[in-house]
């Protein structure tokens, strides 16, 4: 029996001003084997491998059953084995790798009828947005866009070679959930005209590596003015890391991870700065300096 083994990267979501349109692969992966099995079995290893639902609510066996309803054919018992390395509910895109990894092995479970374009379309419209999904599956750093045929343009920002990024991850959780119900319903004009601007500088910094562009680009009013309050220590992390030389600090997707970008000199003083300013509060958080993560999903 055929066993296919697909590999997801991480992502962050956002990056400061792209609430919801721009999101990078990171270069930290979880594992996802699959195959036709007698009856549904799901094990899991790895970080945060007991938290893993082992029933049909599992995320990788819904994007499965998502798949096989897109191609009108009936649910086949399947054997799913996750190994991850991303903590769940980190905002590291956990939930993004179970839904790529699970539509990606679908599709080969069902012999590939699907392209990328439509895998990547089932992700997103499971996801509800695809800052994460898209980087997950596609790898780099991309810029979606809603275009008039109803569907989506993908743009790979190349990113520059200098910028470097530090992730430090608390030793709690906050769900994606959680996170988006703190967010207003409508916005101002003046928070929307910050933000656009904003995310044409800061991906015209991500390209070009310029200092100036990437530190006014970081900023944001969509959501993490309303999110902060669910990350403790947020502003004492983030003047850590402006003081030990990143040029912004944000949250990862929905947090409470915090990123921060810097020149590739600074960015182990960044990462350990981060640490420190949480230790300080009580707080444990586990740093890593991550790179993108070019290449997206892969099958072995
Ligand atoms: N490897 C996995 N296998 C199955 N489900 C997963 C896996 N990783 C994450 N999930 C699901 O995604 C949820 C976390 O999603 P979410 O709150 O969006 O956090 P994140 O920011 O990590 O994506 C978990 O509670 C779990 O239901
Ligand atoms: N744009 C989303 C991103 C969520 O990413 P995750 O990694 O926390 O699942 C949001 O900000 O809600």
């Amino acid at each position: 029996m055929a066993i296919f083994e697909v590999s997801v990267p991480a992502t962050t979501g956002n990056l400061g001003p792209g609430f919801d349109c721009l999101g990078a692969a990171l270069s930290l992966y979880n594992r996802f084997e699959l195959a036709i099995a007698d009856r549904l079995t799901i094990t899991a290893a790895g970080e945060g491998a007991a938290q893993v639902e082992r029933d049909e609510t599992n995320l990788v066996y819904r994007a499965i059953a998502k798949v096989y309803q897109h191609l009108d054919r009936p649910i086949p018992p399947v054997a799913i084995h996750t190994d991850t390395a991303i903590p769940l509910a980190r905002g590291l895109g956990s939930s993004a790798t179970a839904i790529v990894g699970g539509i990606v092995g679908a599709n080969l479970l069902a012999g590939s009828p699907l392209d990328r374009l439509e895998l990547l379309n089932l992700a997103i419209a499971m996801e509800g947005h695809p800052d994460n999904v898209a980087p997950a599956l596609l790898g780099g750093c991309q810029l979606m866009a809603s275009n008039q045929a109803g569907g989506w343009e993908f743009c790979d920002l190349a990113w520059h070679d200098d910028i470097a990024i530090a992730v430090a991850i608390p030793n709690f959780e906050l769900s994606t959930a959680k996170a988006r119900a703190v967010l207003p319903k409508q916005v101002s004009m003046q928070d929307a005209i910050f933000n656009a601007s904003h995310l044409a500088l800061l991906s015209h910094g991500i390209q070009t590596g310029n200092p100036q562009w990437l530190t006014a680009g970081l900023q944001d009013r969509l959501h993490q003015p309303y999110r902060q309050d669910l990350i403790i220590g947020m502003p004492e992390v983030q003047r850590a890391a402006i003081a030990a030389g990143a040029y912004g600090m944000v949250i990862s997707g929905a947090g409470p991870t915090l990123l921060s970008l810097a020149p590739q000199t600074k960015i182990d003083a960044v990462a350990m700065a981060m640490q420190q300013a949480w230790q300080n509060l009580g707080i444990t958080a586990i740093t890593k300096c991550l790179a993108i993560a070019k290449d997206g999903t892969t099958i072995r």
